[in-house]
Formats: C-alpha cells, sequence, structure tokens
C-alpha cells in the first residue's frame, strides 16, 4: 500500500540530562496487521510500557464506566470513539506510569484523533511503524484469532477495514510527509517481521536506554 516516503534516519535523541527523555513510536496498520504480536516482541526486546487504544477502551467497557455502554457500541460496528475520551484514556495512562518510553498502539485512527491528541497531549511521536499487509491476509488473521472479541466478525472487520481506508491512511501519509514514517512489510512469520522492527529499534537504542 503505496502511502508516501519513509524516514531515512533517526531523530538524534539521548538522555544527556538527569530526566530521561520521554519517547513515543505509534503502532500503526489495519485491523489484524499485527500491531499487538509486533508490540509484545517490542515491550521484550526494549522495555516500553505497550499502550493499546483498543485495550484502553475495552477496560473502559468492562469496568462499566460512564463511556463504556457508548464506546462498545462503536467498537461492535467498528465505528471510531470520540477523540477526546481515547487521548483521556492515554493521557492518563501515560501519566500514571514512571516508564519514559511508550508504544501507543492504533492511534491515532483519524486525522481528528491525531489532532486532538497534538492539542491535549502536545509531543509528536519520535517515530511511526506501519504494518502494511494485504487485506485477505489481514481478514484471514482476524478470522481466526479466536480471543471473543466482539468486532471480530465478517461484517464488523469489512467496516474495519474501510475506516483504516478511508480514515487511517491520510494519518500515515501525515507521518510519512513528517520524515518519521517506517514501513513494514507485515507479510512472513512473527520472527520475520520482528526482525525488521529491530532494525527499525537499534537505530534509536541510545534513546531507549
Ligand atoms: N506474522 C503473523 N503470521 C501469522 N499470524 C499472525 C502474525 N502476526 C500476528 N498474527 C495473528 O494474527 C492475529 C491478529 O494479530 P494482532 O492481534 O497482533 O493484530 P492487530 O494489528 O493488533 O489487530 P487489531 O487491530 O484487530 O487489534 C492474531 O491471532 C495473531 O496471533
Ligand atoms: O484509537 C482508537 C482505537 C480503537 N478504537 C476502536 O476500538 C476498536 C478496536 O481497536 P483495536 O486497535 O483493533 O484493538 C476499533 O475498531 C475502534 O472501534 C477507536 O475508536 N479509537
Ligand atoms: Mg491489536
Amino acid at each position: 500500500m503505496e502511502v508516501g516516503t519513509d524516514a531515512t534516519s533517526p531523530l538524534q535523541g539521548g538522555s544527556s540530562s538527569k530526566e530521561k527523555q520521554r519517547f513515543k513510536a505509534f503502532v500503526l496498520g489495519g485491523p489484524g496487521s499485527g500491531k499487538g504480536t509486533q508490540c509484545a516482541k517490542i515491550v521484550e526486546t526494549y522495555g516500553l510500557t505497550h499502550l493499546s487504544a483498543g485495550d484502553l477502551l475495552r477496560n473502559e467497557i468492562s469496568s462499566n464506566s460512564e463511556n463504556g455502554s457508548m464506546i462498545l457500541e462503536l467498537i461492535k460496528v467498528g465505528k471510531i470513539v470520540p477523540s477526546e475520551v481515547t487521548v483521556k484514556l492515554i493521557q492518563n495512562a501515560i501519566n500514571s506510569t514512571n516508564n519514559h518510553k511508550f508504544l501507543i498502539d492504533g492511534f491515532p485512527r483519524t486525522e481528528e484523533n491525531r489532532l486532538a491528541y497534538e492539542r491535549i497531549i502536545g509531543e509528536d511521536p519520535n517515530l511511526v511503524l506501519f504494518f502494511d499487509c494485504p487485506e485477505e491476509v489481514m481478514m484471514d488473521r482476524i478470522l481466526h484469532r479466536n480471543e471473543g472479541r466482539v468486532d471480530d466478525n465478517d461484517e464488523t472487520v469489512k467496516t474495519r477495514l474501510k475506516v483504516f481506508k478511508e480514515l487511517s491512511l491520510p494519518v500515515i501519509h501525515h507521518y510519512s510527509e513528517k520524515g518519521i514514517l517506517h514501513t513494514i512489510n507485515a507479510v512472513g512469520t512473527e520472527d520475520e517481521i520482528f526482525k525488521k522492527v529491530r532494525a527499525v529499534f537499534s537505530a534509536y537504542e541510545p534513546m531507549l536506554r
């Protein structure tokens, strides 16, 4: 899926001051492209805190929070939850850990999400990973996931794929234009894909200590 050009070299960083600089990577890709699977491997190797926007929203449903039923109705049909709700959950999660390095998985989903994040939290990510995966592979992976997700059914997956193409690809294009996008071909075994992920992260190692 052609969305633009990729980053050629990482931003320089490091922790010369006493306070470690915050490091954030956004992890984007269509439904079932393998974001969560690769995030688990990144966490294990580099010690980042994994914040999956979808998991944060599902936690709101299972804890019967004020917004829980509204979130459930949107997730069931594959639609996007209002930006302020998701950004606040991400902000609270960031503020509730001492770690300085984060993986934000499955967010921002739309240009409106991105702008809300910039308005409320305000720091651009250091890098953006995009798992580029053919639709038929994503569909097959989701329909075999067997985790009992309310949105892992044929009809909702079709909507999620449509939402991804129409609303999420422009976000990916934005980060390509900014020169911080790293596109990874998400077809192959988990280990083959992680090898490519490591090649990206190794260039940022000074910031990940
Ligand atoms: N490289 C791979 N090869 C085969 N199956 C994979 C691969 N990576 C992940 N999977 C499987 O595909 C399914 C979807 O993967 P995962 O949950 O990581 O995707 P995701 O991008 O987080 O999806 P979603 O956006 O729906 O949360 C899971 O069952 C996972 O075990
Ligand atoms: O920023 C976000 C992230 C997710 N959603 C909703 O949750 C589901 C599932 O997300 P996964 O990342 O696949 O776990 C997604 O289809 C949306 O309905 C959201 O609204 N905003
Ligand atoms: Mg996921």
